[in-house]
């Protein structure tokens, strides 16, 4: 059984904005649209305007994610992602995107879909600090500890590039 919605208050910045909404059942994130157009040429980046500003409750936060038909097809990628609204911010959301693509410029009209908000609980924790840590399996392990790409293994690796080939191998 599905959990009854969250109440989110939304102010509208722009009258003709659509409020956010979910694509199918089921969505994680609801889209947010660009209220201004933008052209990005290959490597560029701009803060684009959402129209749209919203009071969580507290104890959740919302998270701006990419979108990855986006992603796919143009290299758009967002430089934060996934960006973090708190629930006190009641300021314009906004979108900080990126062209990735070495080559082509990308074009966002007015009302563009740019990026998802996803809105989830979030806790509170309060850091007791200690001299040691409890043990654990992985420890210090990270980074690529449980079999590493090529190229983090350096030149003995025989890689010059990023390569998966050593993850493939413990397949
Ligand atoms: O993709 C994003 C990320 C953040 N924000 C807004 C909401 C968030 O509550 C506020 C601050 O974000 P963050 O804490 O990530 O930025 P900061 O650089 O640490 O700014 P501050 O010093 O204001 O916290 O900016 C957005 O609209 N879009
Ligand atoms: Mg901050």
């Amino acid at each position: 059984m599905s959990r009854a919605p969250v109440d989110v208050l939304l102010r509208r910045l722009d009258p003709d904005v659509p409020v956010p909404a979910y694509g199918h059942p089921g969505d994680a994130g609801t889209d947010l649209v660009t209220t201004e157009a933008a052209e990005l040429g290959p490597g560029e980046r701009a803060v684009l305007p959402t129209g749209i500003a919203v009071a969580l409750p507290d104890g959740y936060a919302a998270f701006v994610h990419p979108r990855s038909g986006l992603a796919a097809r143009c290299g758009v990628a967002l430089v934060n992602a996934p960006g973090t609204v708190d629930a006190g911010y009641r300021g314009e959301i906004k979108v900080i995107v990126v062209n990735l693509d070495p080559r082509e410029s990308v074009r966002f009209e007015r009302f563009d879909r740019i990026a998802q908000l996803v809105v989830q609980q979030v806790e509170k924790v309060r850091f007791h600090e200690v001299a040691e840590l409890p043990g654990s399996a992985r420890a210090g392990g990270g980074f690529g500890s449980t079999g590493g790409h090529a190229a983090m293994d350096g030149p003995a690796g025989g890689h010059e590039y990023a390569s998966v080939a050593s993850d493939r191998e413990g397949q």
